[in-house]
């Protein structure tokens, strides 16, 4: 595939607000990056086939333009890949980000393999480490886990790796979900990969022991407003929401006051918040 590269110079105060952008646009090719001594970069890298103009104009008002030009997806993606390093995702999981590579980790701890790529779920974004954190406070041997916009996995893999059953990963995106796929095969797990655009293939006779759903304001109300998703939650099921961005909180607060649902917990994180709600009926 064919991409544009371009390279803004990041000011270290400006670096939360152009992430923001990203996530609430749901735009993932893009890296930090610090080529040089102390001065920080962003490269964004857009598709030729589906130029998305909108955010080269909003970064192009924000940013200095350091350069520009044409690359494929194996030249920005492999040099990427080669500068992550396994990390602590969360207390006692890990993420190996190349699978070829022998890494040093400590031992007794449970490991996650993902191929970085251009779907949302390497662990390096706050929502996720969120969402796994009130995940893993409530998922008990036997759980049965609905993670919707999946994104790479990740959650879903959590999920087993803390004892689930059955697990159903949705998401609209096809490229999504053959990345879900990948990193299932991957960490040899047998995880069902469904393409629906939220709970729309969803059967409503299922039932889930919890709801884990980290995506946009705009997306989660979608969820929040769908009567299925009371109907497959167990009596006491967990909905667990992360993507919020603070300054749409009370949006989501608002619509939950109108729901069924108790808030155990609220995790925040750079501004963004992750919710542990539990079904009253
Ligand atoms: C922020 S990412 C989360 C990925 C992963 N679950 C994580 O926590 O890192 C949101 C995911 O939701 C998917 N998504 C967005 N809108 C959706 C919709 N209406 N139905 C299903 N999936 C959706 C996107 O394609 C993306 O993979």
């Amino acid at each position: 595939m064919e991409f544009i590269e371009y390279i803004f110079v990041l000011p270290n105060r400006l670096e939360d607000e152009i992430e923001t952008f990203f996530s609430i646009n749901e735009f993932k090719t893009y890296y930090f990056d610090k080529p040089t001594k102390g001065q920080s970069v962003v490269k964004v890298y857009i598709n030729l086939k589906n130029p998305e103009n909108q955010i080269i104009e909003y970064l192009e008002g924000k940013l200095e333009l350091l350069s520009k030009q044409n690359i494929t997806e194996d030249e920005w993606l492999k040099p990427w890949r080669e500068s992550l390093k396994p990390f602590e995702f969360i207390e006692d999981i890990w993420i190996l980000p190349d699978p070829e590579k022998r890494y040093e980790i400590p031992e007794n701890v449970k490991v996650i393999k993902i191929i970085p790529g251009t779907a949302f779920g390497t662990g390096l974004h706050p929502t996720t480490k969120l969402a796994a954190e009130n995940l893993v406070k409530v998922i008990n041997e036997g759980a049965d886990v609905l993670d919707v916009g999946t994104g790479t996995g990740i959650l879903s893999i959590i999920s087993k790796l803390y004892g689930a059953d059955k697990i159903l990963s949705l998401d609209y995106d096809i490229l999504a979900v053959e990345k879900a796929n990948e990193t299932f095969r991957l960490n040899n797990l047998n995880i069902e990969v469904k393409q629906s655009d939220l709970l729309q293939n969803v059967n409503e006779n299922e039932r889930y022991d919890i709801i884990i759903a980290n995506i946009v304001v705009p997306i989660l109300l979608r969820l929040l407003d769908d009567e299925k998703l009371d109907k497959i939650l167990n009596e006491n099921g967990y909905l667990i929401l992360s993507g919020i961005n603070k300054e749409r909180e009370t949006e989501i607060a608002n619509k939950i006051f109108e729901k069924e649902y108790n808030i155990i917990s609220r995790e925040e994180d750079s501004g963004w918040i992750s919710l542990l709600l539990q079904k009253r009926i």
